[in-house]
């Protein structure tokens, strides 16, 4: 049977509609699965007139409940209709950061009842989050306590190279506090039985230091990476995994190291994903591990600069729901 999924459609004023339509007209999508767009009928009305597309003839009001979606079997719209009437593309809004942080919130629900097999994000503003009051950084954080998740990460995820974070939506400032040696193992843990799974056979996991050159014996830095990140890699080896590390993060990502890591654990945001991005951006799915329901999404974010002008590629996106058909047959 086909895994009917939740695509939430993102911030109203970015790429997210466009995208959340535009695949809908790919066969790969529609054959293997059934989608469910969480957004706004009025939003998805006005792009798919505006770029030509065609919206799925279905629409479930969100005032029927959640349920309702639990006997949909082709795709279709759970309409919140928000109230949107003075937002404008690529600009920033409390009221699409309040619709947006909806969506997500719903597809989770919907897909703890199990009335989806799994949700797939659209690109959220964060900024439009916070200008709404919403304590989320982002989804994952949301995903993590709405799911009451003990442990989990983001890794983002491609051909070429994954990269799984210690740390996410914090200031740089802060990293250094929030590592220890729980929390770097189980990065490490939860990536590696996320791609040992991915590749049926186990990962090769290299860890990135914190500091440059790994901290150079302590020259750099308070020791996080004896104090932290080293015991991890100890531990996790005495698990039997093969892992490398503490590995200076300006030479991680060579060629040839790239050559034999299948993926990395990184301890902070753009430690991971500024290699990622730059070798594999628009191909790449994120993932949140460790939850107890499915979740994918995409790579990039709202791209306000082109918002509504169809030009956005959804590449991403189609990974991102193909990941999610992935696991969620193989988890239900
Ligand atoms: N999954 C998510 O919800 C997610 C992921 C990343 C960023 N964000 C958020 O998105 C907002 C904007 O972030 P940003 O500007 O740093 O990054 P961005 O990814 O939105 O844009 C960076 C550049 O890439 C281009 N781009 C992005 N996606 C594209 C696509 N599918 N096709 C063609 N070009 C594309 C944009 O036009 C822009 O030039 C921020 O609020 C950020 O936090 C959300
Ligand atoms: N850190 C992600 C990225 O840069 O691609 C992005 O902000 C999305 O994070 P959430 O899935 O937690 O919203």
């Amino acid at each position: 049977m086909k895994p009917r999924l939740a695509i939430t459609t993102g911030d109203p004023a970015g790429i997210g509609p466009e995208l959340a339509l535009k695949v809908l007209g790919d066969r790969e999508v529609t054959d293997r699965c059934v989608p469910v767009l969480m957004g706004d009928l009025a939003v998805l009305q006005s792009v798919g007139k505006r770029l030509s597309l065609p919206l799925p003839q279905q629409v479930v009001p969100r005032t029927a409940g959640l349920a309702a979606i639990a006997s949909l079997d082709r795709p279709a719209i759970f309409d919140f209709a928000s109230p949107l009437e003075t937002f404008r593309p690529g600009v920033v809004d409390r009221a699409t950061g309040a619709a947006s942080y909806a969506y997500v919130v719903d597809a989770i629900d919907a897909a703890m009842a199990g009335q989806v097999g799994g949700i797939v994000t659209g690109p959220i503003q964060k900024e439009a989050w916070h200008a709404a009051g919403i304590e989320f950084p982002g989804h994952t954080e949301l995903l993590a306590q709405r799911t009451q998740a003990d442990r989990c990460c983001m890794m983002l995820t491609s051909h070429d190279i994954s990269c799984a974070l210690v740390t996410v939506h914090v200031g740089l400032c802060e990293v250094a506090g929030l590592l220890s040696t729980e929390r770097v193992l189980e990065t490490i843990q939860l990536a590696h039985a996320a791609v040992s799974r991915q590749l049926g056979r186990p990962a090769r996991v290299a860890v990135c230091g914190l500091n440059p050159h790994a901290g150079e014996g302590g020259m750099f830095g308070q020791r996080e990476e004896e104090r932290w990140i080293v015991p991890a890699i100890e531990a996790a080896r005495s698990e039997g995994l093969a892992i490398t590390g503490p590995l200076p993060a300006d030479t991680a990502f060579v060629p040839a190291m790239r050559g034999q890591t299948d993926v990395y654990v990184c301890m902070y945001h753009d430690q991971g994903l500024i290699p990622l991005k730059t070798l594999a951006f628009d191909e790449a799915v994120n993932v949140t591990l460790g939850l107890p329901i499915v979740r994918t999404s995409v790579d990039h974010g709202t791209a306000l600069d082109i918002a509504w002008q169809g030009i956005a590629s959804d590449t991403s996106m189609k990974q991102a729901i193909q990941m999610a058909i992935r696991l969620a047959s193989s988890s239900g």
